[in-house]
Order: C-alpha cells, then structure tokens, then sequence
C-alpha cells in the first residue's frame, strides 16, 4: 500500500486490545444507519454492504459491482470502490465501539473491477493515537484470497454524539441504536 504518512500510526501506535462490548468474533455486524448508503438495507440504490468480524479485530463483507455502479462502460467506478473501502473501514470502527469519521481516505486502484465482479473486502486497525484510528482495507476479486484489486488506507477521527446531532441527526440514529449509550 502506499499510504501517505497522515494514515500511517505513529511510532508506538498499537492496534487497541477488543473493547468488552464490541461484537465478538463470528457476529454480524448491523446497519449502523438504515438509509446509509454503504451499509442502509433501506436505501434504494445503496452498496447493502452487510459485514461480519471472523475475529473481533477485522470486519469482512461482500460487494458485486453492478450495473449502477460503472465508471467506464462495464467498469466500476473508482468513487464507487471508494465508498466500499470507506463503508467497510467505517464498519471496523465498530469494533472500536466509539463513534468515528472519516478524516483522510487514501485509496490505490491496482486491477480493473468488471461489473459483475464480487469484491471480497477486509478491513483491519492498526493503530491507535488519543483520537485518530489507524485503519487498512483491501478488496480482493473473485475469493477471499484472490487478486487484490483495491487498497486503502484511512485515518478516522473519534467524535462525540454531539458531532451527528449538531451536524445531522442524532435522533435518527439513535432510533436504531439501542445499542449505544448517546447520552454517556
Ligand atoms: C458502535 C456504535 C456506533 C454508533 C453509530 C454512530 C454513527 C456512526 C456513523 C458512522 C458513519 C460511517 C460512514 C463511513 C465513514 C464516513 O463516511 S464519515 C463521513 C465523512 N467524514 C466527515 O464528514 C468528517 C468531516 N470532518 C469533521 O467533522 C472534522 O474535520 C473532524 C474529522 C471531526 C475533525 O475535527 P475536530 O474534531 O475539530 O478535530 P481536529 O482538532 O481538527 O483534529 C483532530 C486531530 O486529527 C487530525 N486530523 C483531522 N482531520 C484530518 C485529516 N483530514 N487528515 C489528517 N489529519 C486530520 C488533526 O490534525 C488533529 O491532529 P492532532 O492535532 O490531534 O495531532
């Protein structure tokens, strides 16, 4: 990957030990957002990214570039894939258990992606430092283990819940999340 040194973790920088109440290995992991359009079962034209962790430190998920997805004709769309990494990056936070955006996405196109084409995405942290997460994303065509087409490199940013509620819509979220204390 070459990655920039803004997403590279400091010296020192580990990869955080499971949070107690992140999803363990072999969950699913939700929908953090049901109209989102990486990972929302309810948006219409969305990636319907649905993501599991084998470990409770990676996420994985799936992606079939369809036909509303091109760039050239048959081809992904480099945003599109983008969007993938980003959504699949954005799940790996989810394990951190702590609301997170994205700050920098850096991302290398190394194969063309026909329609058609299931990318097998994997997302990992590896490093933590006060605020800013640390994190990687690959898409491999056709297997788990088949060629990597995508790579990114991410530095996500911890926020508050302030954050969705000044900038957005906190009660939105929070209609679908349980889960998650937004009043700390
Ligand atoms: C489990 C329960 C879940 C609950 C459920 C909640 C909902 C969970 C929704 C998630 C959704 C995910 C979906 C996919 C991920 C998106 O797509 S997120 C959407 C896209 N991203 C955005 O909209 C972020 C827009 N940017 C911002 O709001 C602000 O710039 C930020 C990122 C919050 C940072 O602002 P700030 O809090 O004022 O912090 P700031 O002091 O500027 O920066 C902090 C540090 O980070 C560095 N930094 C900030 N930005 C950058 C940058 N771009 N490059 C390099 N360094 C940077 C600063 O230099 C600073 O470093 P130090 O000085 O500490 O060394």
């Amino acid at each position: 990957m070459t990655r920039s040194s803004l997403t590279t973790p400091p010296p020192g920088a580990q990869p955080p030990p499971a949070h107690p109440d992140a999803p363990s290995a072999g969950s699913t992991l939700g929908s953090h957002y049901s109209k989102c359009f990486g990972c929302g079962a309810g948006h219409p034209t969305g990636l319907h990214l649905k993501a599991r962790t084998p470990d409770g430190a990676t996420v994985e998920a799936e992606f079939t570039v369809g036909e509303a997805h091109q760039g050239a004709p048959r081809l992904a769309h480099g945003g599109v894939l983008a969007t993938a990494m980003d959504e699949v990056i954005g799940m790996s936070v989810y394990l951190l258990h702590k609301p997170y955006v994205t700050g920098r996405l850096e991302t290398d196109y190394l194969l063309p992606v026909p329609v058609g084409t299931t990318l097998h995405l994997r997302a990992w942290c590896t490093g933590i430092d006060g605020r800013k997460a640390y994190l990687e994303a690959e898409g491999r065509i056709g297997a788990p283990d088949g060629p990597v087409a995508v790579r990114a490199a991410a530095l996500f940013i911890e926020v508050n819940m302030e954050h969705f509620a000044k900038h957005g819509d906190l009660a939105a979220i929070a209609a679908e999340h349980q889960d998650y204390e937004v009043n700390p």
